[in-house]
């Protein structure tokens, strides 16, 4: 199959109802909806708050975590949703997604997640 170019991306992710929250008024979602999909995701979790989801990976060295976020953040650009990244002790990479205009979860951080977990399964790293 070919893979769509960053437009294409681009274009039917704005098509997708799961990337509303990041342009409309986002809708929080209740614990027990952000467990649902936490379920159907590779190793997030929920953070202290539960108002966040994190997940870790130990990469193979320092430049493949460097290399591992670049194209998260080409993820992130693509859907408008962010997360933050944290990279520690050389190879130790963490990422927690939540939304900001939501001061909580809402569906865009579990579909970015999804396609984080995606990314992480084409690396050989999930
Ligand atoms: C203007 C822009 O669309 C918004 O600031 C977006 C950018 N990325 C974002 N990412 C996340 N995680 N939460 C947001 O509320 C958010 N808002």
């Amino acid at each position: 199959m070919v893979e769509p170019n960053q437009t294409q991306r681009k274009n039917a992710e704005s098509a997708a109802p799961s990337c509303s929250p990041c342009r409309g008024q986002p809708i929080r979602l209740e614990l027990s909806e952000a467990q649902a999909l936490l379920n159907q995701l590779d190793g997030w979790e929920l953070d202290e708050s539960a108002q966040r989801i994190k997940r870790q990976w130990r990469m193979a060295d320092f430049v493949s975590a460097l290399k591992f976020f670049n194209q998260v953040g080409e993820i992130a650009e693509s859907l408008d949703h962010h997360p933050d990244l944290h990279l520690e002790r050389y190879r130790h990479v963490r990422i927690e997604i939540w939304t900001h205009s939501a001061g909580g979860l809402t569906q865009a951080d579990f579909h970015l997640a999804s396609r984080i977990d995606e990314l992480a399964r084409t690396l050989g790293i999930s």
